[in-house]
């Protein structure tokens, strides 16, 4: 398959990495591994907090400024005394001595993200920014949950990590695609000019307990709609696809990219591919047979086909995803039942 760059690597940076706080090195410093998680309030990174506080010698610091993120997702670690939740917007600088950054703070749902554009690309690009500034000042890696979107409406399938996408740099999804390809960019210069450990991630659609029930997203949508009798809302063409990926799995992805020595960019996601067709009718069957499958309109510049090619992953981080569709779509619906509070019949 045809890939615009030879061999996907990119330049990397021989200078060492700033220096933490000498502090650090003092043979008394008992200090725990402080890591701090942009975003942590939301879908993803709150279930990456709950995986990073297993971890007796971590220390999880969020910010979040709870647009799309909420305490609730929190809860049961407010008051633990190695955490911290901080109500903070990431395009004011931050400062606070970190070991390690888990950049997710952006809004993710399309809604969301189009919902105020101008905040989307500002969270994107100079949210970005601050978190590499403290990351040079404080000496800490740095990872990014960039997005499968940076491919746009992919010409190539499935998207290795070479692509470099077919993206619309003036649609209504710019303020994500573009922002997250920007943010990439910053990434990779201030690696190469200060020497900053980073680690970039392309997610892929993911799913799971927790997702705002009203967030908008295909999955949650669905699993609203079947567990109140609503009609299932296929958007048309509805053989456009998408490869969906169990939040377990994507946390247990980005920590292993974190840990291990590779840069990134590395895909992360489930290379299990549907139409939006055949997952209507997957959530039909196994929530609400019942329910009707409307077609409705779409949004512009949806992108018709998405999947993963997860080759780099699988042999560099020795990570693949563990759970299907068909395992997943039952521990969202146990988790949306008791929010509506619809039991089972
Ligand atoms: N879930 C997916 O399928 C998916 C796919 C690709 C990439 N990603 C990326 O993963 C990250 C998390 O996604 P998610 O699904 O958990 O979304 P989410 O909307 O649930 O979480 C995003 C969090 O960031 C916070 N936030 C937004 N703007 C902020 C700002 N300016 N300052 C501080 N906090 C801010 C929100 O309040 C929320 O808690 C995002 O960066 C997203 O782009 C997610
Ligand atoms: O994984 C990614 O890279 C990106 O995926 C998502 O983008 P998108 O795939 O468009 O997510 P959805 O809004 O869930 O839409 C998926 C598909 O379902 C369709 N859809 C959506 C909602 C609905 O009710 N019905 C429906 O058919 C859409 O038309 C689209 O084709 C979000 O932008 C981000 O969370 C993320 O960065």
């Amino acid at each position: 398959m045809a890939t615009n760059s030879s061999n996907g690597e990119q330049p990397t940076s021989s200078k060492p990495p700033p220096l933490p706080s000498p502090l650090r090195f003092s043979k008394y410093f008992q200090a725990n591994t402080r890591i701090l998680v942009t975003g942590g309030a939301g879908f993803i990174g709150s279930h990456l907090v709950d995986k990073l506080m297993e971890n007796e010698k971590n220390e999880v610091i969020v910010v979040d400024n709870f647009f799309t993120g909420s305490k609730d997702n929190l809860k049961k670690w407010i008051d633990h005394p190695r955490f911290e939740l901080i109500r903070h917007d990431i395009t004011q600088p931050f400062l606070v001595e970190v070991d390690k950054i888990y950049h997710l703070a952006c809004p993710a749902s399309p809604i969301f993200y189009k919902y105020n554009p101008v905040k989307t690309i500002k969270t994107n690009v100079i949210g970005t920014l601050n978190m590499l500034g403290l990351a040079k000042r404080v000496g800490a890696r740095i990872l990014l949950t960039s997005t499968s979107e940076v491919y746009g409406d992919p010409l190539t399938h499935p998207q290795p990590e070479t692509y470099w996408g077919n993206v619309n740099p003036i649609g209504v999804r710019s303020c994500y695609d573009e922002g997250k390809r920007v943010a990439e960019t910053l990434m990779y210069d201030y690696h190469r000019q200060h020497g900053i450990e980073i680690r970039i991630a392309r997610i892929f659609n993911t799913y799971g307990p927790r997702m705002n029930i009203d967030d908008g997203r295909v999955v949650s949508n669905f699993i609203a709609q079947a567990l109140r009798g609503e009609p299932l809302t296929v958007q048309k063409p509805g053989t456009q696809t998408r490869s969906f990926c169990y939040v377990s799995d994507m946390v247990d992805g980005l920590i292993c990219l974190m840990e291990g020595k590779n840069t990134g960019p590395i895909n992360i996601g489930n290379p299990g591919e549907f139409t939006m067709v055949e997952l209507a009718k997957t959530v039909k069957e196994l929530i609400n047979p019942e329910v009707e499958i409307n077609m409705v309109d779409n949004t512009p510049d949806d992108p018709r086909q998405r999947k993963p090619d997860i080759t780099k992953a699988k042999e560099l981080l020795d990570w693949q995803p563990r759970v299907t569709l068909r395992d997943g779509l039952p521990l969202m619906e146990e988790d949306f039942r008791t929010r509506l509070g619809i039991s089972k019949r």
